[in-house]
């Protein structure tokens, strides 16, 4: 028998805001032990709740951004349990009437080959809705110590509906979602400081059936790739204990994302009755249209409908696009440059960002931010090739001067005299002795193999030092060429 996965999506993603969701002290990664906290987080006897307007202008944001409903009233729940992670012994949250309902995130399939665009799909979710994190335990040996910075953080949790159907998709799904929410600043999703967490239910059922098999949430995916794996590794178990006629039981398993394996952590016998029931210290919310007018307002463009928009105004080839896109501050900075250069030189300026601009980044192993090279630079830079004054080649070390120094490209030009001064005796000169001293190249052009004529070119081109508009080149050699005898 053929089984196909079926896999649901649990997300957890912390919304930036000044304060917390239910209280005032500040939210924040990486400061001294239990510093975040007032009695409200701490939960000390006579405190109450006070909702952080903030808090949900980004979960109504996200919402918009990915295509929910929102709905009119929203309450808040307490789901309840005894563990050291929250001193109330309950977390608040949404049980049954959560803030945001449907809705799908748009993802890319990997496509045949790195140049071509893959499928598109949408993921339809479940739901979204707001809650407070809870505190961080860290264990040793004989006891546990806890930091509550992390508890009352706004967290919202998006759940898909078991709708995905691989382990690529899982992957593709949550580099959209990250993307998105970094574009709408709700979010930076770093995984490694806990701003994006997933969790993965997995079943299996045989093709052809609807009936959905018994699931397996996978905990403890603490990176995108992790996720990937995990779920792939989660199907193969499925797989192999199907085979061997085994049974699967509904389970939470930890995946270990170094060793490749996962164990169980809990079945369904142990699972929580979290007793939920509305939380009486908080009001429901009403979400009327000016609120939610307001953040819809506040929504930057999806990532998707930016590379379209990057392929069709711009006519810029895919390849590019896909390097852009995922960078919200590149893909801002490409049209920055664009507007200043103008749309007809759109390609020129993608190529540079693509190639020289990341690859000197990189090297110099700094981000968009602190580069030296502004889009007036390269815009400016693209502008003299245009017009002629200084080759392709030329252009690369200006980059590489404007790039260090920061000193604009026209004022590198002046200063080291690269400026194409070929005048055009002197470049016909050149193109004659190149195709003179060519017979090979010549020969096989003449004879029709029009690429023979890149053979002659670098001789003119290391005649001039470089500086010679290849452009010019070219049309100089093929004029001679027609005549040659
Ligand atoms: N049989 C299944 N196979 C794969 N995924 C499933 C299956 N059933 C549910 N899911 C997915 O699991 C996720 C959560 O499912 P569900 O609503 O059952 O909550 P839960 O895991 O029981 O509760 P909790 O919210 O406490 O984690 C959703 O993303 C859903 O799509
Ligand atoms: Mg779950
Ligand atoms: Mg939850």
């Amino acid at each position: 028998m053929n089984y196909e996965a079926v896999i649901g999506l649990e997300v957890h993603v912390q919304a930036k805001s000044a304060s917390k969701i239910f209280t005032r002290v500040g939210q924040g990664y990486g400061h001294d032990e239990n510093t975040l906290t007032d009695p409200v987080v701490l939960a000390l006897p006579g405190t109450l709740p006070v909702m952080n307007k903030a808090a949900l202008d980004a979960i109504i944001k996200a919402g918009l951004m990915l295509h929910c409903e929102i709905a009119e009233v929203c309450k808040w729940d307490r789901k309840n349990y005894f563990y050291p992670d929250s001193p109330k012994n309950y977390q608040i949250t949404q049980y049954d009437q959560p803030i945001c309902i449907g809705g799908y995130v748009e993802i890319e399939l990997p496509g045949p080959s790195r140049n071509v665009m893959g499928e598109h799909k949408k993921i339809p979710l479940t739901r979204i809705h707001l809650e407070e994190d809870v505190g961080k335990l860290t264990h040793f040996a004989h006891d546990s110590l806890v930091d509550y910075n992390r508890a009352g953080t706004p967290l919202m949790e998006i759940v898909t509906d078991p709708a995905l159907a691989s382990a690529e998709e899982a992957y593709a799904f949550l580099t959209t979602l990250r993307t998105t929410m970094i574009y709408a600043g709700i979010s930076d999703c770093d995984m490694e400081k806990g701003q994006l967490r997933c969790d993965a239910n997995i079943s299996i059922r045989p093709v052809g059936t609807t009936e959905l098999g018994t699931k397996v949430e996978l905990k403890n995916l603490n990176s995108i790739s992790y996720v990937r794996d995990g779920i792939a590794h989660e199907i193969k178990r499925q797989l192999a204990l199907k085979k061997t006629g085994g049974e699967i039981v509904q389970e939470t398993r930890d995946y270990d994302g170094i060793a490749g394996t996962s164990q169980s952590l809990r079945s369904k016998e142990e699972a929580h009755d979290y007793r939920y029931f509305p939380d009486p210290d908080l009001m429901p919310v009403r979400v009327d249209e000016a609120w939610k007018a307001r953040i819809a307002a506040e929504c930057p463009e999806r990532p998707f409908e930016k590379q379209q928009r990057f392929m069709t105004d711009y006519d810029l080839p895919y390849t590019i696009t896909s390097v852009l896109i995922p960078d919200r501050e590149l893909s801002d900075w490409f049209e920055a440059a664009v507007t200043i250069a103008g749309r007809a030189k759109a390609q020129a300026v993608g190529n540079w960002i693509a190639n020289d601009l990341l690859r000197e980044l990189s090297a110099a192993k700094i981000g968009l931010a602190e580069s030296k090279v502004t889009p007036p630079h390269l815009a400016e830079l693209v502008g003299l090739i245009d017009v002629g004054t200084i080759s392709n080649q030329i252009a690369r070390e200006v980059f590489n001067e404007t790039f260090a120094s920061g000193e604009a490209p026209a004022a590198v030009v002046d200063r080291k005299g690269l400026k194409d001064d070929t005048d055009a005796d002197e470049l016909e000169q050149w193109c004659r002795d190149a195709i003179a001293g060519n017979d090979k190249a010549r020969e096989q052009f003449l004879g029709g193999k029009d690429g023979a004529i890149n053979a002659m070119k670098g001789p003119v081109m290391k005649a001039s030092r470089g500086k010679a508009n290849p452009k010019l080149v070219d049309e100089t050699l093929r004029r001679l060429l027609a005549n040659w005898s």
